[in-house]
């Protein structure tokens, strides 16, 4: 863990901008997400949200500017527990094996590790297939063991890149409930703070607390909004039919069309 700051938000971004050669892809901008945010990125196709996830997750250092995560510069693998487009599974290791290896690292004890990897393909639907070799099963299951390997590490940062774009709506629905309602999140840690990029706008209201929206190459932010919808006691059906949830709808989609017309 990190030394950490309490004035110090989750993450910091400073003037940050991050060119791939002579193509700046992301930037100039700054962001600042506090503990226990639930930051959703939207924007057009190729306006630079991975790269964003990627420095935050200290896999890209950027050309410019500063990351600060947790008051530190970020390590890849540590700072972050992370979902990527691409599952990237072990492929030596069966299906139960790669939830194991997470539950290892995060320090879940041997003897309770049966159970906790139970759980957590449970939550995903991919109960039965704990003994199946990662090529044995769909794209979609593997994109799902994925998930059940990040959400197996206690993490207070949890960075999801497009994680249910490959998956059916039942278990889509399922896992954007889970991630909603924070579960998995320690009673005694900093409440968990989520970055997580999407194409949809509909997926980000219902997800975010707050939502950012970038422009198209650099990305830049061209919106930045809170998310002032009920989180608790609130049926899932009756929020996404509400007027409000709507017009937040209506906000976001607009504002990535305009930013795609740019
Ligand atoms: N490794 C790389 N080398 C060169 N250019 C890259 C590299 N990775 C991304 N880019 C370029 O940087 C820009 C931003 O890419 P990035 O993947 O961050 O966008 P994105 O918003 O996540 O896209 P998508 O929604 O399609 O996943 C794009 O123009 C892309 O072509």
């Amino acid at each position: 863990m990190l030394p950490r700051n309490s004035a110090e938000p989750r993450i910091r971004l400073t003037d940050v901008r991050h060119d791939y050669g002579s193509v700046t892809a992301v930037g100039p901008l700054s962001l600042e997400v506090p503990d226990g945010e639930f930051l959703v990125l939207v924007g057009a196709s190729g306006c630079g949200k991975s790269t964003l996830l990627r420095l935050i997750a200290g896999f890209e250092e950027p050309s410019h500017g500063q990351v600060r995560v947790g008051g530190g510069t970020p390590t890849p693998g540590v700072t972050a527990g992370v979902v990527f487009q691409q599952p990237r599974l072990l492929p030596w290791r069966t299906v139960g094996g790669n939830v194991d290896l997470a539950l290892g690292y995060a320090g879940v004890p041997r003897p309770q590790r049966a159970q906790a990897r139970a759980d957590l393909l449970d939550r995903v639907g991919l109960d039965g297939l704990a003994d199946r070799r990662t090529w044995q099963i769909s794209g979609g299951q593997q994109q799902r063991v994925a998930i059940a390997r990040a959400l197996a590490v206690p993490t207070s940062l949890l960075l999801l890149d497009e994680p249910f774009a490959a998956l059916d709506a039942l278990t889509r629905e399922r896992l954007q409930d889970d991630l909603r309602s924070g579960a998995g999140t320690r009673a005694d840690a900093v409440p968990r703070t989520t970055v997580f990029v999407t194409h949809s706008a509909d997926e980000a209201v219902y997800l975010g607390t707050r939502i950012v929206v970038l422009g198209r190459q650099p990305g830049r932010i061209v919106l930045d909004l809170p998310v002032d919808l009920p989180r608790i006691g609130v049926d899932a059906d009756d929020l996404r039919g509400s007027a409000r949830f709507a017009a937040l709808r209506a906000q976001v989609g607009h504002a990535v069309k305009e930013a795609a017309a740019a």
